[in-house]
């Protein structure tokens, strides 16, 4: 007997909000509606559905881990459907009030039949914490959303909803998503993560123990913290090495060395579990920086910026006008993560980065190989890094020699921080 699916009662449903990105510029926000009149202004309901079929697919999983990974998994099935079969939209839902974050999902739009979609559709609804509806307009105009159950074993359940379009809610389901989903605002949500996913990643307990083992100093020391940021191959390795011998100073990076055996592990995880991961590098890192600091310049190879930043560019689907507006609170430093004293962004034309790469050898990590495939990601990663503020990054131009860009690094670093 097949597990019967647990449909969401009209209760929880007859809130929700879905939020359809349509393209890199707009999206369409539509809602359960309980009255059932005609909504003559369901002509967007009818661009957006289109004259063939469209399913939705939501997940139904109360524990986040699993959501993050059959996410994954709804995310693969999609994206084995080839493109010139059916149109597939990001598709959000979630409750009006801003604090609960939005289920993600995908909206699935296709005219001609297509085997391979059906077959994809077929083995979603056997996916229990998937939630798949079907979209219809019937002839009075009304436009209907209707749950699919399993096929066979229980008995059919296909409960349905008419919906109407609604405005744009306040925040945008994707912000909610970020905030402690994608990055971390505070060490406790990003530990809270790893001890959640204890059961199914073993490895997270060796992480927690590093975590536990860090030194829990908050307050930088007297002498100046310098982190170098900016994309792969932009030369941070090597201005971070010639700079602390020049400035006799330490050089640390985030993730810490303790944590660089577990990397491989987490990077291959769902953007929830390697962006707490990445988090918890960080206050590790901090702590080292705090005690450093009180000896000696401190010069970081990468910290909070890039956490942020890979994250945000990786949450946000389509292009740079999706990402959140500049001064929104997903660009904020964490209250309890030890700020620098100075973030430099060094920024190369992507021709002379993409020799550099090549000099340097084979994009090692899921990450690069996207940052080199994706030029959008590349953008993005970078757009986010100029909108991280408090503090915010002063950009470098690294094309010169190496020693051109520690010169002009040094002098900014004297007027910057008097050292
Ligand atoms: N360090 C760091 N890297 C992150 C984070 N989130 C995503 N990434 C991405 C950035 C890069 O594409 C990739 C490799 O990061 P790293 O640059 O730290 O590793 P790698 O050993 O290649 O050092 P290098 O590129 O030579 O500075 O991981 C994060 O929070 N921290
Ligand atoms: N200013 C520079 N001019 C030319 N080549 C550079 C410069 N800085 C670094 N490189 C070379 O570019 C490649 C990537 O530099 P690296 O310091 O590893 O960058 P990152 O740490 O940002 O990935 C290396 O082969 C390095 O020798």
């Amino acid at each position: 007997m097949m597990a019967r699916r647990l449909i969401p009662n009209l209760g929880q449903w007859s809130s929700r909000i879905f939020g359809v990105e349509c393209d890199k510029k707009s999206a369409v926000y539509f809602a359960l509606r309980v009255d059932r009149q005609a909504d003559p202004r369901g002509k967007e309901l009818k661009q957006l559905f289109g004259d063939g079929k469209a399913f939705s697919f939501h997940i139904h999983c109360e524990d986040r881990i699993q959501r993050s990974k059959i996410y994954e998994l709804l995310q693969d099935k999609v994206s084995s459907i080839p493109s010139t079969d059916c149109t597939i939209m990001d598709m959000s839902s979630f409750l009006p009030n801003a604090k609960q974050s939005a289920s993600k999902g995908f909206l699935l739009t296709y005219s001609s039949d297509s085997p391979l979609t059906e077959k994809v559709i077929e083995d979603l609804q056997q996916v229990e914490a998937v939630s798949v509806c079907s979209y219809f307009q019937e002839r009075d105009g009304m436009w209907w959303q209707k749950h699919l159950s399993q096929k066979g074993g229980g008995s059919e359940i296909c409960p349905r909803y008419c919906i109407t379009l609604t405005e744009k809610p306040e925040v945008c389901p994707t912000v909610l998503n970020i905030i402690n989903n994608d990055v971390f605002y505070s060490f406790e949500e990003a530990y809270k993560v790893l001890v959640e996913c204890r059961d199914i990643i073993p490895e997270s307990q060796a992480v927690l123990n590093l975590v536990d083992q860090r030194l829990d100093l908050t307050e930088r020391g007297k002498f100046p913290v310098i982190v170098i940021e900016g994309l792969d191959a932009t030369g941070k390795t090597t201005l971070t090495e010639s700079l602390t011998q020049t400035v006799n100073g330490v050089l640390l990076k985030s993730p810490p060395e303790s944590l660089a055996p577990l990397r491989k592990r987490f990077d291959c995880e769902p953007p929830l579990i390697r962006r707490a991961f990445y988090a918890l590098g960080n206050y590790i890192t901090a702590g080292q920086i705090a005690r450093e600091s009180s000896k000696a310049p401190v010069i970081v190879d990468r910290y909070w910026h890039s956490t942020a930043a890979y994250a945000i560019a990786t949450a946000v689907r389509g292009g740079l006008g999706k990402l959140p507006a500049g001064g929104s609170e997903v660009y904020r430093w964490p209250e309890d993560l030890l700020r620098p004293s100075l973030v430099l962004l060094l920024t190369l034309d992507p021709a002379e980065r993409q020799s550099r790469l090549r000099g340097r050898g084979l994009a090692h990590t899921r990450e690069e190989a996207e940052l080199e495939a994706n030029n959008l990601f590349r953008q993005k990663v970078e757009e986010a890094y100029r909108r991280i503020e408090d503090p915010a990054c002063v950009i470098v131009d690294a094309s010169p020699s190496p020693d051109k860009v520690l010169q002009q690094v040094l002098l900014l670093i004297k007027n910057k921080c008097h050292l």
